[in-house]
């Protein structure tokens, strides 16, 4: 292979032990940056930044330029489909996204959704981004897992526990689990359009699917994203699949084979030495605690170490646990990187 070309992040998808470990950050571009608050008081809207080529590309590169992180991700929201299918998606200052809620006599109108043409400009943003990134920088698509968008489509808003989603489920089983087939045929669609746009890899969020019992954990989490996946490989057969399943914890051990993910994302709460074992058959990606970024000094130090000494010599990609918060200092992503890659922090 050509080195120009050589993507770390790839390489330990496909199973490879690469040290030091290749690094990126889940929200690495957002309001921690000065550069992304600058470019986000001129876009307007939060949707508008999604949807507007030009800033979503900018706001995209900013922590690639800062930091040279090995993987860049796609700047956009996993709430894109719900708005693409006219669920009127809001962002408000200081209070998170709002959607109309859905009612359980509006699923056979959903399931008939299609995305249409709304989504186009994030497709001509991964083009733009394939073109602009440096050949070593991969690039990430993403999208929600079903459950998690779910989530947001009954309540109409975020909740603590997702109790709404819950009880709708428990309440109308079949018509739920329509809704997750439909959400996850329009997400292996979009995702299909990513990869054809030049995202070389692809990560589907499921940042709720801790809140899941065994049973639910199996009918909402594992099997609407095992068919994304399905679809996804059989349009693209070597689409690359990162599968991140927050809180799930024990269920994780057999996350990856029940979803044929390529690799698995941990949370913070998942301990290193588990980590360990689900590192035995395939890559994993995680694990630091966003809090440790905030805290910076020896809290930061000591989470990365310990995260490289458990996990550093098998396919690792170094990530935090979720995303990176509004409050971390920029100075102490610098350290991380640079600790991460063998320098001192
Ligand atoms: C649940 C979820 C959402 N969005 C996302 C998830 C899954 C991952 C997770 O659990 O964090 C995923 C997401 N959201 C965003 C990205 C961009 C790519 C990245 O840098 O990781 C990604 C991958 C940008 C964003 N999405 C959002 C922001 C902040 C909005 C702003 O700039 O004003 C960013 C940078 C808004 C958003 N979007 C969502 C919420 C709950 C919020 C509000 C929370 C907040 O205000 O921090 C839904």
């Amino acid at each position: 292979m050509v080195s120009g070309t050589h993507r770390k992040v790839i390489d330990v998808l496909e199973g490879k032990t690469v040290s030091p470990p290749p690094i990126w950050l889940m929200r690495q571009a957002g309001r921690y940056l000065p550069e992304y608050r600058e470019t986000r008081a001129k876009a307007g809207s939060f949707l508008d930044l999604c949807y507007t080529p030009e800033f979503a590309v900018e706001v995209t590169l900013q922590p690639i330029r800062r930091y040279g992180f090995d993987a860049a991700i796609l700047f956009s929201d996993i709430l894109v489909i719900p708005d693409a299918i006219g669920r009127n998606v809001r962002f408000e200052e200081g209070s998170g996204p709002q959607l109309d809620p859905m009612a359980v006599d509006e699923i056979e109108a959903v399931t008939r959704t299609e995305l249409g043409t709304k989504l186009d400009p994030v497709y001509e943003t991964v083009r733009r981004l394939r073109a602009e990134l440096p050949t070593e920088t991969t690039l990430l698509g993403f999208c929600g897992a079903p459950w998690t968008i779910a989530t947001y489509l009954i309540a109409g808003h975020g909740t603590p526990d997702q109790a709404p989603a819950r009880l709708f489920a428990y309440r109308h089983p079949a018509a739920f689990s329509k809704l997750l087939d439909h959400i996850a045929d329009l997400s292996a669609e979009y995702l299909i359009r990513q990869i054809d746009s030049g995202a070389d890899a692809v990560q589907i969020f499921d940042s709720w699917a801790g809140v899941l019992g065994e049973v639910e954990f199996d009918r909402y989490a594992v099997r609407p994203v095992r068919r994304i996946i399905d679809k996804v490989r059989a349009a693209r057969s070597d689409a690359k699949i990162i599968a991140f399943a927050k809180g799930a914890g024990y269920l994780l051990k057999s996350y990856r084979q029940d979803t044929r993910a390529d690799a698995i994302g941990l949370d913070w709460s998942v301990p290193l030495s588990f980590a360990r074992e689900l590192q035995k058959d395939g890559a994993v990606q995680g694990n630091l605690d966003p809090m440790r970024v905030v805290a910076g000094g020896l809290a930061l130090e000591e989470g990365i170490d310990a995260i490289l000494q458990a996990l550093g010599s098998g396919p690792l990609i170094f990530n935090l646990g979720h995303g990176i918060t509004p409050q971390a200092d920029p100075e102490n992503v610098t350290r991380l990187v640079k600790r991460v890659r063998g320098g001192v922090a």
